[in-house]
């Protein structure tokens, strides 16, 4: 069978006016599927460039197939049973900056370039203090898009009608304005003129955006199957569900270069973000998030065999109805039908979602998913006994080893592997427990609570001396706190 590339599927050129910063699988099924669509409905004529976070990833996979991948959409919608399989063919350039550092800079001189949109997971928008040049790669995602910008300042000579829209997607609070105030704060850092501080917090446009997609990726079981069924071979698949949405804020401008409200995708400009946001966030990525290492080490690999667990499923309700809904400010009745339909499009036939893939990063995730149930139950005087029982799971996850002694393929900060790998190997789960909750990373004093201290470190030690799974049951079955 041949390879997708351009020789079997037709594909047009269009002016690379979208720079996008990740080539995860959740960009390539959510924001290229919806640039493919305007494009497809001649709405926008719009290619996108793909620039490579990481020293490591997948755009030279990608270049093989010369950007073209499979998407397919499965679900339920209004109770039917939708499945779609389209080529997306908007992804026309590849850059790592890391080998190609002079080509990335060339698209800060792109009259075409209009938009930057990333996703570079939570641990992806971070202020790191770096000296940036034009000779050396910046590490962080702020560095590599300040050295853009600044590059595109002085090309332009600060033309304001030169400014970009940009529209992050990690999963952080406010990630628009989080990313315009690290860009500022790295502007100073490194000496750069006012004019071009004013340019990049005037005439660059920021977006405070929520995302909503589940996203399993590449559907690895089924490959064999699905290229015998579309007659070529695909290394790029990606399979995601039916359901969207994506809600933003900021300034009109956006709009009118990508106008999603005349394509009848799921695209809201919104005023604010924030409930739309805590609602999915606490609910549903708490949950994923809260869920990983519990059912891992059940010995279950993803989310729909997860929730059909009778035991991860009375724990993943207990987080969610008894400890995330209470501290969102929204009518009851919304929140539990929106937990309702979460647990349900946990359950989509459709979708193997496995744990590992939800895992990546999982430190940050907690701080920036769970965390802030913990602590805003505990403002209400209550004490998040699922959702801390979750965070003493991740500590047993990090150990790196399921309880039938397999290596559990970690992946995040190599700060935070090699922490715990220093940790576990000393034997001593209460100093493991301790160092870890007082991190100053958490960013919290609540956490060094003598009574969070001593919960966490009996959730190890029962976890790790008589499993998950007495561990689970005590706590669901009320004998835990
Ligand atoms: N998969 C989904 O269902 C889904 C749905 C909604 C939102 N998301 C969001 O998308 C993010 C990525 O998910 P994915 O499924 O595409 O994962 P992925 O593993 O396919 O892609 C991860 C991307 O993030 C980049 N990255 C990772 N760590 C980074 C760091 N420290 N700095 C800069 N870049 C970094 C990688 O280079 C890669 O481009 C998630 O963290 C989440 O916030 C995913
Ligand atoms: O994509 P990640 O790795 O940040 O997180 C895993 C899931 O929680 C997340 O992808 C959800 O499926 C998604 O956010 C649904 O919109």
């Amino acid at each position: 069978m041949e390879k997708l590339t351009k020789k079997i599927h037709k594909t047009p050129e269009r002016p690379i006016s979208i720079m996008q910063f990740g080539e995860g699988n959740f960009l390539r099924a959510f924001v290229d599927d919806f640039i493919q669509k305007l494009n497809d409905q001649k709405l926008i004529n719009m290619g996108v460039v793909v620039v490579q976070p990481m020293p490591f990833g997948r755009i030279k996979e990608m270049k093989e197939q010369d950007g073209l991948y499979t998407l397919f959409l499965q679900g339920l919608q209004n109770n039917e049973i939708v499945k779609t399989h389209q080529v997306i063919d908007v992804l026309s350039d590849f850059v790592n900056p890391y080998e190609e550092l002079n080509k990335y800079l060339e698209y800060g001189k792109s009259e075409d370039l209009q938009i930057v949109i990333s996703n570079t997971t939570e641990a992806g928008i971070v202020y790191e203090e770096e000296k940036l040049s034009r000779e050396v790669t910046p590490n962080s995602f702020p560095g590599k898009l300040l050295l853009l910008l600044n590059e595109r300042f002085n090309h332009f000579k600060g033309d304001k009608t030169k400014g970009l829209e940009i529209v992050p997607c990690e999963l952080i609070d406010y990630n628009g304005d989080t990313l315009k105030e690290i860009l500022i704060k790295l502007a100073k850092y490194n000496g750069y003129s006012e004019a071009f501080i004013d340019w990049i917090s005037n005439d660059n446009k920021y977006y405070n955006t929520l995302v909503d997609r589940i996203v399993p990726g590449y559907p690895k079981d089924e490959v064999e199957k699905l290229e015998k069924e579309l007659g070529y071979v695909d290394h790029s698949m990606v399979k995601g569900e039916i359901f969207h949405l994506w809600v933003l804020q900021g300034p009109d401008t956006l709009k009118a270069k990508l106008p999603f409200d005349k394509s009848g995708l799921n695209v809201l400009f919104a005023d604010s973000i924030v409930p739309y946001k805590q609602r999915k966030v606490k609910i549903l990525n708490g949950s994923h998030t809260a869920l990983v290492p519990v059912s891992y080490l059940l010995g279950i690999e993803a989310v729909k065999e997860s929730v059909e667990d009778p035991r991860v499923s009375k724990f993943i309700k207990g987080f969610i109805y008894d400890e995330v809904v209470p501290t969102i400010d929204l009518p009851q009745a919304d929140m539990h039908a929106f937990a309702y339909s979460v647990i349900e499009r946990y359950s989509n036939p459709f979708v193997h979602h496995l744990l590992l893939s939800i895992a990546l990063n999982s430190m940050s995730k907690y701080k920036s998913r769970n965390l802030p149930t913990v602590l805003d139950l505990a403002k209400q005087g209550k004490f998040a006994s699922h959702a801390l029982f979750s965070l003493a799971a991740l500590i047993v996850f990090y150990r790196g080893v399921d309880e039938k002694g397999n290596k559990i393929p970690l992946n995040d900060d190599p700060k935070f592997i090699e922490l715990f790998e220093k940790l576990w190997a000393k034997n001593d789960i209460p100093a493991l427990v301790k160092e870890v909750l007082e991190l100053p990373f958490w960013e919290t004093e609540y956490l060094k609570n003598k009574e969070v201290v001593d919960y966490v470190t009996k959730q190890v030690e029962l976890i790790v001396t008589k499993g998950m799974k007495y561990a689970v049951d005590q706590l669901i079955n009320g004998a835990e706190k």
